[in-house]
């Protein structure tokens, strides 16, 4: 039987989309979520389908925040983007930096099945395409032990890194790399699937903090991640269709220093969208701006999916 999504509490309407991705990201063929609309606005919902329903709450709470609440008033009125190179070749990523306008790339590395000369030769092709005045950071997502890391920065530095996001899984190890590497070192997952971001001691882990609004529980919860640890923040996506983004979007604008681009051109990797006006950047930026889903009709998920989005929320809502 198909069951429609419940309508939450203050909520007066749901749609469950789904797009499929460009190009495989992080194991990510396909990416779905729930849209909530409220009297604030729209929210969205869509944790990924390997996260139980403990830490699918606080995407909830994002969500829950952007149609009920709102977000505080921005303090810029748009926010640099880098734009993000899967595990793609070399001749790919060259020619995904050349047509994004972006002076910022974030290059995926250490993906399963890969070589080192693989992230190398991506990782000097997307130089070439950005020339030297362009910053280059790279994403290892905690695959690498201390030893390996050690090897991997110092070698993919000969392109000039910005930052390597999450080389290794523990902060601990994030230290111990920190002493023996002059790059500067980003916390992703370190603090996003930590039981409480706010208490995590970050001072010899990490030098930049990356906040994603739906896994923090909302703008007002990361700013106050941001504020706790005091360190340069990057604000990232969630791979969210442009009503997620346009959160990121709210939270970067709010944060009263904003030193690095943010992750959020990430529209770019989703074979469509909710709205006819995606949140895709324009000259290396976001414009910080309403976004309006008036194309859920072209992208609303098969019964199916719809069906299993709507057991996942009523299991977080009693939770
Ligand atoms: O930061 C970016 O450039 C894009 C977002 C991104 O990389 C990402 C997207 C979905 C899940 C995890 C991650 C990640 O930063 O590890
Ligand atoms: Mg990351």
């Amino acid at each position: 039987m198909i069951t429609s999504v419940p309508l939450p509490p203050g909520t007066t309407a749901t749609a469950v989309w789904s797009v499929p991705m460009r190009t495989r990201f992080r194991g990510i063929d396909v990416r779905d979520g729930v849209l909530v609309r409220g009297p604030a606005g729209w929210g969205e919902f869509s944790p990924f389908w390997d996260y139980g329903v403990a830490e699918s709450r606080r995407w909830w709470a994002a969500a829950a925040e952007a149609a009920l609440e709102g977000w505080p008033a921005p303090v810029r009125d748009s926010v640099p983007v880098n734009v993000t190179v899967p595990a793609v070749d070399a001749e790919r990523a060259h020619a995904i930096v050349a047509a994004s306008g972006c002076r910022t790339a974030k290059v995926k590395v250490a993906e399963p099945g890969q070589t080192p000369a693989d992230d190398l030769a991506r990782v000097e092709a997307v130089r070439d395409a950005l020339g030297p005045a362009g910053a280059v950071r790279v994403d290892a997502n905690a695959a690498w032990d201390v030893d390996t890391a050690v090897a991997r920065v110092r070698e993919l530095d000969r392109v000039g890194l910005e930052y390597v996001e999450q080389p290794c899984a523990t902060l601990e190890e994030l230290a111990a790399l920190r002493r023996r590497v002059d790059v500067r070192v980003a916390v992703d997952e370190g603090v996003r699937r930590a039981g409480d971001p706010l208490a995590v001691d970050l001072r010899e882990a990490a030098d930049v903090v990356v906040l994603k609004v739906q896994p923090l529980g909302g703008v007002r919860a990361a700013l106050r991640v941001a504020e706790a640890h005091g360190l340069p923040c990057v604000v990232s996506s969630a791979l969210e269709s442009s009503v997620g983004i346009a959160a990121g979007v709210a939270l970067a604008a709010a944060l009263p220093e904003l030193p690095f681009a943010c992750g959020l051109a990430t529209v770019a990797l989703l074979d469509g969208d909710v709205t006819a006006d995606p949140l895709l950047p324009v000259d290396g930026a976001l414009p910080v701006r309403a976004v309006e889903p008036d194309r859920l009709a072209e992208v609303t998920a098969p019964d199916d999916v719809t069906d299993r989005w709507g057991r996942r929320l009523t299991a977080v809502l009693a939770a």
